[in-house]
């Protein structure tokens, strides 16, 4: 892993990504070389610190939403949590990239989340599929004829939040900086020749489903191992109690850094359920490693699910286990031991986003409500689209945490 990750020459990603240029055209996840690099520079320090800190208060806003909206579920014999946070991470995410927020808490956006989900099938079918391979059969197909359908309506909805952007009626909401594509507006006003007239809603495409889909999923695997782990979930509310107290707006951006064994249970999930199980890197010339030529032309998978549950590397590696990232014992593991979110030129820009946004909407449902799930990790049966999500879904129960 780390000879392949840190190797400039294996920097290519393998042709089977061009079926995602349906969410992506010709952006970030999609291009390689200079076209790659040129946008990776840029789009970068967009998710770095200096921004997360202030689109913060957006995650914090929505978080709240959705603590309230399930005051209702109380008690209730099951509900899939996935479900709620698909609302509420398309309301952050939206808020965040587009400067508006779409209300899909409020059930305006049903329509659009379901077309996204949807996609992420139809990707991962093609995929799959040798025979919808080619565009000529599967534009037939009628996978392809649901994709294109699917595909006009969300960049309808992109093209919306563009234009609110252009017009200038989205106002600057993040106490002096502002949403994602009016950054990327402005570098291209700034003749930064970042992306051609199509393509800004290709980074918005892309933006959106690469966190939108990573983050509800992370986070509901979260809520499902926490409710297995009744002991771990107590351990962890006390130190939410202890550390920030009960009202969710008592939160700050700095306490989140304080809150030690969150972030222990979020790299747990992480671990356990990496979104992204494998990556193909396309080999682009013959290359000698551990004594054997890869020939070029080949792709290489790296399989981050096996490698973060091998015996080689980790104490306990089908439990879930916290203690694993406890600093002496990280201190003794291999740095490429744990690769949730890749390593290298390549690896995930969105990773601080994602641990920002899923750290502040488990903080929120944890003050309030305990979470109680049936089974154990070994009942966990999973299934995958774009992503890895379990067959029968995130079933959990919640209940009023008495303080
Ligand atoms: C739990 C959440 C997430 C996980 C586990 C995750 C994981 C990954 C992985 C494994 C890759 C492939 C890296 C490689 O090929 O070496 C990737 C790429 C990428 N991710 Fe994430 N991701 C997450 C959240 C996000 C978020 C929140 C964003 C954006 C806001 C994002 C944007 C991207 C982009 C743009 C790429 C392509 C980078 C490139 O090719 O240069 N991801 N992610």
């Amino acid at each position: 892993m780390e000879q392949v990750l840190t190797s400039s020459r294996f920097n290519t990603r393998d042709d089977i990504y061009r079926f995602l240029q349906v969410f992506d055209g010709l952006s970030l996840f999609t291009t390689n070389g200079t076209l790659w690099k040129k946008q990776r520079k840029y789009i970068s320090p967009l998710l770095g610190s200096k921004y997360m800190e202030h689109y913060f208060f957006a995650i914090k806003k929505n978080a709240k939403v959705l603590v309230s909206k399930l005051r209702d579920k109380v008690d209730e014999p099951e509900l899939d949590i996935m479900y709620y946070l698909k609302s509420c991470y398309t309301d952050i995410v939206t808020e965040i990239l587009m400067g508006f927020n779409p209300e899909a808490q409020n059930g305006k956006l049903d329509e659009i989340m379901n077309v996204v989900d949807r996609m992420y099938i139809l990707v991962h079918a093609r995929m799959m599929k040798l025979w919808l391979h080619p565009d000529f059969t599967f534009q037939l197909s009628s996978n392809g004829k649901e994709q294109k359908k699917g595909r006009d309506i969300f960049y309808k909805f992109l093209a919306k939040g563009i234009d609110l952007i252009e017009s200038k009626r989205i106002k600057n909401s993040f106490a002096g900086r502002r949403c994602i594509l009016e950054e990327l507006m402005i570098a291209k006003h700034n003749n930064l020749d970042l992306y051609g007239d199509q393509n800004l809603s290709d980074h918005a495409s892309t933006l959106y489903s690469a966190s939108e889909d990573t983050i509800k999923s992370t986070c509901s695997f979260l809520l499902l191992v926490l409710g297995m782990h009744p002991d771990i979930q107590d351990k962890l509310a006390k130190e939410i109690i202890e550390t920030i107290g009960i009202p969710t707006e008592k939160i700050t951006y700095k306490d989140l850094a304080k809150l030690k064994y969150l972030d222990m249970c979020i790299k747990e999930t992480l671990r356990l359920f990496p979104i992204g199980p494998y990556i193909l890197r396309k080999v682009v010339e013959d290359v000698q490693m551990c004594g054997r030529t890869i020939p070029k032309d080949c792709t290489l998978v790296l399989s981050f699910y096996n490698l973060q549950r091998s015996a080689k590397y980790w104490e306990k590696p089908n439990e879930f286990y916290p203690e694993h990232f406890s600093p002496h014992l990280v201190a003794q593991r291999h740095p490429y031991a744990f690769l949730p979110f890749s390593a290298g030129a390549r690896s995930c820009p969105g990773q601080l986003f994602a641990y920002v946004a899923i750290k502040t909407v488990a903080v929120a449902i944890l003050q309030q409500y305990i979470i109680e799930a049936d089974g154990t990790l070994q009942d966990i049966k999973l299934k995958a689209d774009i992503s890895i999500r379990p067959i029968n879904n995130f079933k959990i129960r919640i209940r009023k945490r008495n303080i």
